[in-house]
């Protein structure tokens, strides 16, 4: 899995069209969608991770409380994003990666959104421009090597 961390002072999205055949079915008011001071969490779930998704989901769990920690961050914005790789792991695993991040980032107590997933969205996002403001992870299973 990539992802890339922006502290925010805010991440807003609108869907726009569908980008896969079959997109996560959403509600009216899931079109739109705003968090303010929040750490935007793009991700790109790879096809490494369908070895052991729920490794993964822990990882990045820990990697993403780690960065909230130090930026004091409790807001998330879990953001599917395929622009992070050239080995996308297949949709409905991708899916299932990015809600369990979802739920598992709530039960440790963050406010949390997730953008609609399967969708091309318009978004705007205000970075805070200090320096840990922009911050990148790669997260492999164990027994996977970062390619
Ligand atoms: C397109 C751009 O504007 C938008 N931001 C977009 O990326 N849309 C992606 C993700 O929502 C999702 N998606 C599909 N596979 C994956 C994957 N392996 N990891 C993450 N998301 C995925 O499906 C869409 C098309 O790839």
């Amino acid at each position: 899995m990539r992802m890339l961390l922006i502290h925010s002072d805010y991440l807003e999205y609108e869907v726009k069209d569908k980008a896969l055949k079959n997109p996560e079915p959403i509600s009216e008011e899931q079109k739109k969608g705003r968090l303010d001071e929040v750490l935007a969490v793009f991700m790109s779930v790879e096809k490494a991770d369908e070895t052991n998704p729920d490794e993964i989901v822990e990882k990045a769990v820990v990697e993403i409380k780690d960065v909230a920690s130090q930026v004091k961050a409790d807001r998330i914005f879990v953001y599917p994003f395929a622009h992070l790789s050239s080995e996308l792991a297949k949709p409905d695993v991708a899916l299932k990666v990015l809600q369990k991040i979802e739920e598992r980032l709530r039960e440790e107590g963050f406010e949390v959104k997730r953008a609609p997933f399967g969708y091309y969205k318009a978004f705007r996002l205000s970075c805070k421009g200090h320096p840990l403001a922009e911050l990148s992870r790669t997260i492999v299973p164990s027994g996977e090597t970062v390619s």
